[in-house]
């Protein structure tokens, strides 16, 4: 404990000698100022800036219903290291990076005040809750990069100056509110902005002119705006301006001749300096042009060779049953160059163009090993597309091409990749290694040789190829639920651990042990594409609510059993949202209400005998997990817990008490699981 006595008492013990009298007059010189403050009265200490932890805990009490974050802890840093953080809170390198509370019915007025004192914050999502009032002031957050509010109810006009100073954002999307009056014409002059969704709200008047070169998405559609669409949102897709009053012109219908002219051009204040000065730029340019000319010209030579050779996988979308060789002549030591691992080296930047590794305990290869390699296409899924490869050692391995991996930017992706490739479970099949560019993520994992639980599910049966036994599902199922049980534990902080359960993405080792693949890559899909396409927002609480909770994993997990049992195709995964007369859920419910509880089971179900009671508690575990009323669902540890004690044939006959409510909401009561099977 420093205290001022401190440097006197050492300068007495050590004037002997002159080194110590310098190290003396040093803590003084040093020290002095230091205890100085120390011994000040409370009042007069100077306030020290309020850590990222203040702030969020500031910000966590300015909400209404915010139970779901009640585990923030004080005590504990919000960026755990090599841990977990804080619930909702994204952390690069030990910083808050970003907030993401989104579909946790949260509501009355959102003020962002406390988080602008976060130093290194750059995305904040509140998307999907029910906050309202107006849009919360964000002037302070000019180095904020994405903001999502959509799906909320806010209301009222949003100032023009609304987001002046925002040079950094990128992503900015109010949609489905209830904003009013002008579009902000702040807005039109975000320097980096690519992406804008206005839709679903009342903005009315004129669009202005948006000045970026890079808008990528802009959409409008369903609000009250009128007069001619600015020339340069002319090439944007004409659906983003449908449902308005009275827009006109490309990409809609021409205007009528009054009002057929493109809109006046309006200038920002300063923008008369800025083209003189840009002149001026413009000459110094074309100096450094020529110069600069040579050189992206060589770099361009490279990068073309590298993006031919990419090429060689086919995007999503080509014939399935393709087959391809790639250029055999590749240069081998140039490949050898394009290897990285990546798991010891937390923090580090990876290089580009080459495949980075998270798993130690492979053998090497890289980029040029798998492109030269023939593949094969396993199948183009909503995201993307899987081939099947070999390379020289005699590895199998499936490459999945990613399309809509954008969400995130580059030290995000690395960071969320390397966390996945430390997770580690039986039943989980590792990523092997990822190949990341902009425009373009490769996932490399093992091939499976017994595919996956759809294919053998929904294939076609015969002697030689006959459908799975009950020993086999059984085996099945419970590797499913100790995978999902281990990512509940591993990723407490994403809203759903995995997200994208279904058959397809169970895959099966050659003794029929399962392995999860397409885990916990919510949050690097673009919001956009996981919303129509991932399964989990398929579920009844995000197309009848809105909202994504842990519970969404558990109705998968229900389907899946329920897929499993029945071998019936769960219709939902074909349509967008949840039709409950397409349910195989409902299906399996009517029939047990019917009493015809046997006709559930799939027929071409063998190893059946003496194993109905293992059988019956399965579906009702199924059926728990399907519970449309989340209150009422299963817990997922729950479920994993039941499903495991399945096979020590130690099922727990409090079960039917337990269970009795939960059936009581689909009106099945545990005496309606009679059983007459034929086989
Ligand atoms: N490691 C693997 N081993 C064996 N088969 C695999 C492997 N990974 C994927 N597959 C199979 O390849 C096919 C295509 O998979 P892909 O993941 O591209 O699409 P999907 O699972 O059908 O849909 P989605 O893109 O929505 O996940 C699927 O049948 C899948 O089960």
């Amino acid at each position: 404990m420093l205290t001022w006595e401190t440097p006197v008492m050492l300068a007495s013990n050590t004037a002997s000698t002159k080194k110590l009298a310098f190290i003396t007059t040093f803590l003084i010189i040093v020290l002095c100022p230091v205890t100085m403050v120390m011994s000040q009265p409370q009042a007069d200490v100077l306030p020290l800036p309020a850590s990222d932890a203040d702030c969020l805990l500031r910000f966590k009490d300015t909400l209404v219903n915010a139970s779901f974050i009640s585990s923030w802890d004080p005590s504990i840093s919000p960026c755990k290291r090599n841990s977990e953080n804080w619930f909702g809170v994204l952390c690069v390198t030990g910083n808050v990076w970003g907030l993401q509370l989104e579909g946790m019915g949260l509501t009355g007025k959102l003020d962002l005040e406390p988080l602008a004192a976060i130093k290194n914050l750059r995305t904040l999502s509140f998307m999907n809750n029910k906050f309202n009032g107006s849009m919360p002031s964000v002037k302070n957050f000019g180095a904020l990069k994405s903001l999502y509010l959509s799906n909320n109810r806010f209301t009222g006009e949003i100032p023009a100056d609304a987001f002046d100073g925002m040079h950094h954002l990128k992503k900015l999307l109010l949609a489905n509110n209830a904003f009013r009056g002008s579009i902000p014409s702040s807005l039109a002059y975000l320097p980096m902005l690519l992406e804008l969704r206005l839709n679903g709200n009342q903005f009315h008047g004129e669009i202005p002119y948006f000045k970026q070169k890079d808008l990528k998405l802009a959409s409008f559609e369903n609000n009250d705006l009128e007069g001619p669409i600015p020339e340069s949102l002319s090439n944007m897709d004409p659906v983003s301006f449908s449902g308005n009053k009275n827009l006109c012109g490309p990409p809609l219908s021409p205007c009528s001749s009054d009002s057929g002219s493109s809109p006046d051009l309006p200038s920002s204040p300063t923008e008369k300096n800025k083209n003189q000065s840009f002149f001026i730029i413009a000459i110094v340019l074309i100096v450094i042009g020529i110069i600069l000319m040579i050189i992206s010209l060589v770099v361009c030579i490279l990068h073309t060779r590298r993006r031919k050779s990419l090429s060689a996988y086919p995007s999503a979308g080509q014939d399935r049953t393709e087959k391809y060789n790639y250029d055999q002549s590749t240069d081998k030591d140039k490949a050898a160059d394009s290897v990285t691992s990546y798991t010891s080296r937390r923090g580090a930047v990876p290089d580009q163009n080459k495949l980075l590794f998270l798993q130690d305990d492979i053998q090497r290869f890289d980029l040029q090993d798998l492109l030269r390699a023939s593949a094969e296409v396993l199948g183009s899924g909503s995201f993307g597309s899987s081939y099947k490869t070999g390379i020289n050692s005699g590895q199998m391995l499936v490459v999945k091409r990613y399309k809509h991996m954008n969400n995130v930017g580059r030290d995000e992706f690395h960071e969320h990749m390397r966390r996945l490739g430390r997770l580690k479970h039986p039943n989980l099949l590792p990523i092997v290694a990822y190949y990341y560019r902009r425009e373009e993520k490769l996932l490399i994992a093992e091939f499976m040789p017994n595919r996956s639980l759809a294919s053998h599910l929904h294939a076609n049966h015969s002697v030689d190829q006959p459908g799975l036994d009950w020993p086999t599902r059984l085996k099945i199922i419970q590797g499913v639920a100790k995978g999902l049980g281990y990512l509940f534990n591993e990723l407490t902080t994403l809203t759903i651990p995995h997200g994208h359960l279904k058959s397809s993405n169970v895959v099966l080792d050659e003794s029929f042990e399962p392995l999860l693949t397409d885990y916990a890559l919510r949050p690097v899909m673009n919001s956009e594409q996981s919303h129509n396409l991932m399964i989990s927002y398929k579920s009844p609480e995000y197309s009848l609510k809105g909202h994504l909770t842990k519970k969404t994993d558990v109705w998968c997990l229900g389907v899946l059993i329920l897929e499993l049992l029945t071998g019936r195709f769960p219709e939902n995964y074909l349509s967008q949202g949840y039709d409950a007369n397409m349910s195989l859920v409902t299906w399996v419910s009517n029939m047990v209400k019917e009493k015809k509880t046997g006709d559930v089971f799939d027929k071409e179900m063998t190893g059946k005998k003496n194993c109905k009671a293992e059988m019956l508690n399965l579906l009702k575990i199924g059926l728990s997990c399907c519970e449309e009323d989340e209150e009422r669902r299963m817990e997922m540890r729950d479920a994993v817990e039941k499903i495991e004690r399945l096979k020590e044939g130690e099922f727990d006959n409090d079960f039917a008490s337990t269970t009795h409510n939960v059936f009581a909401s689909r009106l099945i009561d545990d005496d309606d699981f009679g059983f007459a099977m034929n086989r």
